[in-house]
């Protein structure tokens, strides 16, 4: 138990000692409350205070703070980036910075790859400590507001984030199982401008009620087609893995915005030229763009 604790202050250690005095306040309020969160954990000691600010604006004079939630392969990532277009705030996929970070020669990386290659999740402290630095990185260059994709994934998680911020929205995007893994084993990333696109192509009959979906493939344009890759952590064993732990793990945090009002369910009807003006509708949104592209 104590080397257990011992651990957990060593991994957040960092986070808390001397540099913190420079962190934003939302950086710090993360590594305060997951601090906070666990009984188990005591400040460092020369730490032992709680840093005093508040991170809560009036959601008058800040941009939005939603939340995307659902299953491996629903479409967090397509319309939580559409949607920060939209809106102009960042769209943060806590999964985009562990991969970034797996991906460099940092020390974590070695251990990042055998948790994410074995679809399980990364400890709350590292997800903690990129998610806070990303935020604060974006600070720093005037971003304001967020779409979090990926985050939180745990109770824990939700409840450091409740504890910090007000989140106004969660969206929480509903598929088929069969359908979610079909579009994780289509889902392709060209290795040199980073673009996703998806080779699935998904018809399947409605039966027993449920509805029929229809999803045309998102294929590359010809500069990136012969520089596709596929995620390490996109193989049928892994994602049957990753489903399993988002059923027991993540779940949970949907009724944890269900109870507070927050959670608006949303059921895709299909690929994006289907659910993306449904998604506007039920968020009351308009996409002139997107609009004016259809007229043309
Ligand atoms: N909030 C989080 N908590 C713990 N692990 C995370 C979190 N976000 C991402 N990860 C790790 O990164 C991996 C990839 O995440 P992501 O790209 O969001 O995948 P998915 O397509 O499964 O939603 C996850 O399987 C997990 O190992």
């Amino acid at each position: 138990m104590a080397a257990a604790r011992l651990n957990r202050l060593l991994k957040l250690k960092p986070l808390l000692s001397s540099p913190s005095l420079r962190f934003s306040p939302i950086r710090r309020g993360l590594c305060a409350a997951a601090l906070d969160s666990d009984a188990d954990v005591r400040f460092p000691s020369g730490l032992d205070h709680k840093p005093s600010f508040s991170i809560r604006r009036d959601p008058k004079e800040r941009n939005v703070q939603w939340v995307f939630l659902g299953c491996p392969g629903v479409g967090k990532g397509t319309y939580a980036s559409r949607l920060s277009h939209l809106l102009g705030v960042p769209h943060i996929a806590t999964g985009d910075l562990v991969r970034e970070e797996l991906s460099s020669s940092g020390p974590l990386s070695q251990q990042l790859a055998e948790i994410v290659n074995q679809g399980k999740l990364v400890s709350d402290e590292i997800i903690i400590s990129l998610l806070s630095k990303r935020i604060e990185n974006g600070e720093a260059k005037g971003e304001s507001g967020f779409i979090l994709d990926g985050f939180p994934r745990t109770i824990r998680q939700a409840e450091i984030l409740e504890g910090v911020t007000d989140i106004d929205l969660v969206i929480n995007l509903k598929l088929r199982e069969d359908v979610l893994i079909q579009k994780c084993l289509g889902r392709r990333i060209c290795s040199q401008c980073g673009g996703n696109y998806n080779i699935a192509s998904i018809d399947i009959k409605g039966e027993n009620g449920k509805p029929p979906i229809c999803m045309a493939p998102l294929l590359p344009p010809p500069s990136c087609a012969s520089k596709l890759i596929t995620r390490a952590d996109d193989t049928e064993e892994v994602v049957k893995k990753r489903l399993h732990i988002y059923n027991e793990m993540s779940q949970p945090v949907e009724d944890f915005y269900r109870q507070r009002g927050k959670l608006l369910e949303f059921d895709l009807p299909g690929g994006i030229p289907e659910s993306w003006p449904k998604l506007l509708q039920a968020l009351n949104l308009e996409d002139h763009d997107d609009k004016q592209s259809l007229a043309a």
